[in-house]
């Protein structure tokens, strides 16, 4: 397995795209350690194939290089690059079965005729299609036949890294549960690197050790789910993680103060101006609470709904003319006349979208 380093990369898919400064990937920088498990994630269109795909050789990118380690791949092909990888949509012979399906790229690598047939019994196993091994893959289903997708990427173990392309869309719900288990299993049993692509958070969330959050062409995050939870480094993070996301509220600052909607909030440890032409208040709706009025530090709002969501309920209010949204305890009481607390310890501070202060520590 190898280290991969995107060292300033920038794509555009035509020149003239590049000439008006359109590009799906805008300086890139950043590494994916050797034998990580990475996720990819972000909106559609953001980018997340695009880097895919530069990564594996399927584009070369418009400027920067692809480093394996200390070797520059940049312009090798993917089959130079040594990769595995697994699409959205079935890859596989219909011809072959199952079996012979997961044995074609050890034969391919020229693996022992033993250690092929133990490799392929124990992938079998994992995806769950041992009593089908001798089936031809034309017959199954669609679940079935990217199960084999998986397995053929997962089977040899002298690759550089797995690729994977949002990989579950096709299967089936209770399946995708068990599926990303196993790939979690057999990430922790042989430290391969991966790099899986979704625009699904809790599957991102559940799979990587580390998150790679994508916005409009740039990585704005790399972290750990709690990083990403508890100190999101742009509104976009605080937004995307986190159900429902992060409250992003515009103010101005005054005497260490933020002004979010003419009322005034403390900021703690943090003192004097701060002039941009964005300023922005996070806080996670779990920070928010809902008191009567009249409270010290409340803040008049006008409840819009209340939502019941199992054990807690989601308050959305107006603060002035800002939403305003709070999780509070199932059976908590919403006052008709309602105020809203932040918590002085869970507010961060963003100037243009990335976070420069946050009260429970340092940006
Ligand atoms: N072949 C292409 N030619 C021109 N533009 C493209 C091409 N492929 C992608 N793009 C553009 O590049 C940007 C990034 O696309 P990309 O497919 O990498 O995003 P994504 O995050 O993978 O989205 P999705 O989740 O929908 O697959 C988008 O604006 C897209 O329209």
């Amino acid at each position: 397995m190898a280290r991969i380093r995107l060292d300033h990369i920038r794509h555009a898919y035509t020149p003239e795209l590049a000439r008006a400064g359109n590009f799906a990937l805008n300086n890139i920088d950043t590494a994916f350690e050797d034998g990580g498990a990475y996720a990819l994630l972000g909106p559609s269109g953001c980018g997340k194939t695009t880097l895919l795909n530069i990564i594996s050789g399927l584009l070369t990118p418009s400027e920067g290089h692809v480093y394996f380690d200390r070797t520059d791949v940049t312009l090798l092909t993917p089959e130079a690059r040594n990769i595995a990888q697994v699409f959205q949509f079935p890859v596989i012979y219909d011809t072959m079965t199952v079996a012979e399906n997961l044995a074609f790229p050890l034969k391919n690598r020229k693996v022992e005729a033993r250690e092929i047939e133990r490799r392929v019994a124990d992938m079998l196993k994992r995806i769950g299609l041992a009593d089908k091994a001798g089936r031809k893959a034309r017959g199954l289903t669609a679940d079935e036949k990217q199960k084999i997708s998986l397995g053929r990427g997962l089977v040899r173990s002298d690759v550089n890294a797995i690729l994977f392309d949002e990989p579950l869309t096709v299967i089936d719900p209770h399946m995708k549960w068990q599926l990303r288990s196993e790939l979690k299993q057999l990430h922790r049993e042989f430290e391969m690197t991966m790099v899986y692509v979704t625009h699904d958070q809790t599957e991102a969330l559940t799979f990587a050790d580390k998150v790679v959050v994508m916005y409009d062409g740039e990585v704005v995050q790399i972290g750990t789910p709690e990083e990403l939870f508890e100190r999101p480094q742009h509104t976009f993070v605080g937004y995307f993680i986190g159900s429902p996301g992060m409250n992003v509220l515009p103010c101005r600052i005054e005497g260490g103060e933020a002004i979010v909607a003419g009322e005034r909030v403390a900021l703690p440890g943090h003192s004097g101006e701060r002039r941009s032409e964005k300023t922005e208040l996070g806080i996670r709706p779990e920070f928010v609470g809902v008191v009567e009025r009249g409270q010290p530090g409340a803040m008049p709002v006008t409840i819009e709904k209340v939502e019941d969501i199992g054990s807690e309920r989601i308050v959305r209010a107006r603060l002035g003319g800002e939403r305003v949204t709070a999780i509070v305890r199932e059976g908590a009481s919403v006052p008709g006349d309602a105020a809203v607390t932040f918590d002085p310890n869970a507010l961060n501070l963003y100037e243009n979208s990335r976070l420069v202060a946050r009260s429970g520590g340092a940006a």
